[in-house]
């Protein structure tokens, strides 16, 4: 049994993969990196040697984009485990203007960063420049210093400004989550228990395929059940739960349920009898009782194509948007929460 160390799970973005340090990373994963599953090269200028990267075992994502764009680049990173930012204007030669330069180094990074609060990636490795230490505008030799040697980083030309402004901004999203939530949920359910979940923009879309294809199949759709599903992998309603709870900074105790069965069934049978006992003064409605225990704790998962096969239903979101998409809901609901 390959150890995890081997086994390729990972995905990898890289932006500016088609550029001079860029390359040498997307390549370099390539041979070097044994977990990785699938390479994503995000570059504003794609280059034709990616062609020849897509032969291999590891699936090689080519996209073309541009990061000062938002929206392209948490498309981008949605289902990423570690991105490498590389993208960037090197220019001390007055080639763009300051603020191109602030554009793309600056609010690009920024925008990387949000992507990768957005979608749950928790890994950033940024690419910075000597520039944003030195040499100052006072022109003060830096002789073999080291990270923490003490140098007065004073700059006024706009690549070393935009370099330190971004390099600063990834410093400080270091261990920033998505939600403030930074809370503790205590495993109630054991792991192996499987539970069926469907993306909520992937039930609509099965809900209007079926009003759209029923006039034409009546005859065969007519009267019949469709199970809804997606590409949502089988977990325990707990574990489910994590997949967006966890980029949000909450996390499961737990890798067995803290509680025996039976005192769980005690206090869901508590919570119904006080349920009933306050209802003539208060509507008492705790998450678990003796119902939502029973569900929680039961496998029900489905496998099934015969929507495919009756009415040409696939899920309109992958895994990964369908994940994205939910945390950044999560993040919303908490924002509108506060
Ligand atoms: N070349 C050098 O001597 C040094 C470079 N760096 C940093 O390394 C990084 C990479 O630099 P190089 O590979 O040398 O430069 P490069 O110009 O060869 O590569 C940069 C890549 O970023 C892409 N890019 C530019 N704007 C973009 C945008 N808006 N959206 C998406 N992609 C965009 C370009 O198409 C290019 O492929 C940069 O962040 C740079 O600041 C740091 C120290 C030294
Ligand atoms: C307190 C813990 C035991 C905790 O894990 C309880 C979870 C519990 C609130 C949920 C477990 C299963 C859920 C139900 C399931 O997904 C099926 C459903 C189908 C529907 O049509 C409506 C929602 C629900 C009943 C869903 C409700 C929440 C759970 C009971």
């Amino acid at each position: 049994m390959a150890d995890s160390a081997q086994v390729p799970t990972l995905v990898y973005l890289v932006t500016g993969g088609c550029g001079f340090l860029g390359e040498h990373i997307v390549r370099m994963l390539l041979e070097r990196e044994p977990r990785l599953r699938e390479l994503r090269v995000f570059d504003l200028h794609l280059s034709s040697w990616l062609e020849e990267l897509k032969a291999g075992p590891v699936q090689v994502t080519a996209i073309q984009g541009d990061v000062t764009q938002a929206h392209e680049v948490a498309a981008a990173m949605s289902g990423s485990h570690v991105v490498i930012h590389t993208a960037g204007l090197v220019d001390v030669f007055g080639k763009a203007s300051p603020k191109t330069i602030h554009k793309v180094n600056v609010q690009g990074t920024q925008n990387v960063i949000d992507a990768c609060v957005q979608t749950g990636t928790q890994y950033l490795v940024y690419t910075s420049s000597m520039e944003v230490v030195g040499p100052n505008i006072k022109g003060h030799p830096f002789y073999r210093g080291n990270e923490d040697t003490p140098y007065e980083a004073v700059h006024s030309h706009p690549y070393p400004c935009s370099k330190a402004l971004a390099e600063q901004l990834v410093l400080e999203a270091n261990g920033r989550k998505g939600l403030r939530f930074g809370g503790r949920l205590f495993r109630a359910v054991p792991a192996s228990v499987e539970h069926g979940r469907v993306y909520v923009g992937n039930v609509a879309w099965m809900h209007i395929l079926v009003a759209r294809e029923l006039e034409q199949r009546a005859a065969l759709m007519g009267g019949q059940v469709y199970f809804c599903y997606d590409k949502s992998p089988y977990k325990s309603y707990e574990d489910f739960n994590m997949e967006f709870l966890s980029p949000c900074g909450l996390r499961l105790i737990g890798a067995h349920p803290l509680l025996p069965y039976w005192l769980l069934v005690l206090l869901a049978t508590l919570n119904a009898l006080l349920q009933w006992l306050l209802r003539p003064l208060v509507l008492y409605t705790p998450l678990l009782n003796p119902y939502t225990l029973a569900m929680a704790n039961t496998t029900f998962t489905v496998s099934t194509n015969k929507a495919q096969r009756h009415f040409g239903y696939k899920p309109l979101f992958s895994w990964e948007e369908s994940r994205t998409r939910t945390i950044q809901w999560v993040q919303a609901m908490e924002g509108s929460a506060r």
